[in-house]
């Protein structure tokens, strides 16, 4: 594993210097080993809010591989840049290359002020774009209709995928900035995604596909949608079971790294959990994984 963790740094170093030259400076001692958890499944699966429940009770670093696409597609259309246009397919990947995109998760958050102070809030991830914030505008109907044009660029998927095992790795240092900040206290990394068992780290310690019936999931978005709007009829819950429909099918029909359970991963159906269930699940296979490998959590 130490190995095979040494020759994967240095392919990324010799690649990802060619590439995005003036961005990145190696962290040059990667301080440790992390535990790679890896959480793929499709969209509104439960991934992000239980990678970060498991990532605060484990003392793990989350990266929300998702957000990192979901940045590329904001910087490409602020440049007028069109995610399915062939002409603007070199641009789009200079432009993934060359962003700063910084993921900060809050472990402890305040209580937000209307929640009942003994229910603790969630983590919350932080997203930023070039220095700016972007946690909220990453997630508008605008980037999710145009995100599948930028995941299925081959070009951003190189980019995107070293910088995502450059962090796992525990190289996070970055000029003027940082991919994300690995603590001392780390112990691990969950990342979560589409082809985070299957191609990001196909070595993870332990890899968990989450799943549930679409109708669940987009009832899940649909709630999710309506919290965070200020005009809920607008939300029509036939609309967001159709776009959840179009974008499992290119998640799943992509040519380049399809969403796909890799053959060593736990299938997680979460239909019948809550999202504190989950967690609980996933801690505890994390711990028996642990516990097998003999490694420390
Ligand atoms: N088991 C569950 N039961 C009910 N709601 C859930 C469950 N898992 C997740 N959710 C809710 O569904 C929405 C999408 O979950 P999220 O974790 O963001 O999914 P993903 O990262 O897979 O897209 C969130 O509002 C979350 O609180
Ligand atoms: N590892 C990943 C993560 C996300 N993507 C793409 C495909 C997904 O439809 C979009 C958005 O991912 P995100 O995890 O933010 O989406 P949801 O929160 O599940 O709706 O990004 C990917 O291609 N590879």
């Amino acid at each position: 594993m130490t190995f095979i963790k040494s020759v994967q740094l240095t392919f990324i170093a010799s690649s990802l210097s060619k590439q995005c030259k003036n961005i990145i400076k190696f962290n040059k001692n990667p301080s440790k080993n992390l535990f790679q958890l890896a959480i793929d499944g499709p969209a509104a699966s439960g991934k992000s809010s239980t990678a970060r429940i498991a990532a605060q009770r484990l003392k793990f670093e989350y990266i929300d591989s998702g957000a990192m696409y979901r940045a590329v597609t904001l910087a490409a259309l602020r440049q007028n840049l069109s995610p399915l246009s062939l002409d603007d397919a070199s641009k789009i990947s200079q432009l993934a290359a060359t962003s700063h995109i910084f993921i900060h998760t809050i472990f402890n958050p305040p209580p937000i002020a209307h929640t009942s102070s003994s229910k603790p809030s969630l983590p919350q991830t932080l997203v930023y774009l070039n220095g700016d914030d972007v946690t909220h505008d990453i997630r508008s109907p605008e980037i999710t209709k145009n995100i599948s044009g930028i995941a299925s660029n081959p070009d951003v998927r190189r980019v995107l995928v070293e910088k995502q095992r450059a962090f796992a790795n525990g190289i996070y240092d970055y000029e003027g900035d940082k991919l994300n900040t690995i603590r001392k206290s780390s112990k691990g990394v969950v990342m979560d995604g589409r082809d985070v068992g299957t191609v990001v780290l196909p070595n993870a310690d332990l890899k968990i596909f989450v799943t549930a019936p679409a109708r669940i999931r987009a009832i899940r978005r649909f709630k999710e949608l309506q919290q965070s709007s200020t005009n809920k009829s607008l939300i029509d819950f036939n609309k967001v079971l159709e776009d959840l429909e179009k974008r499992d099918k290119n998640d799943y029909e992509r040519k380049i790294s399809p969403l796909k359970k890799a053959d060593d991963a736990i299938l997680l159906d979460t239909r019948d959990m809550s999202v504190m269930e989950q967690a609980d699940k996933i801690i505890e296979l994390v711990l028996e994984r642990a516990k097998e490998k003999n490694i420390d959590l």
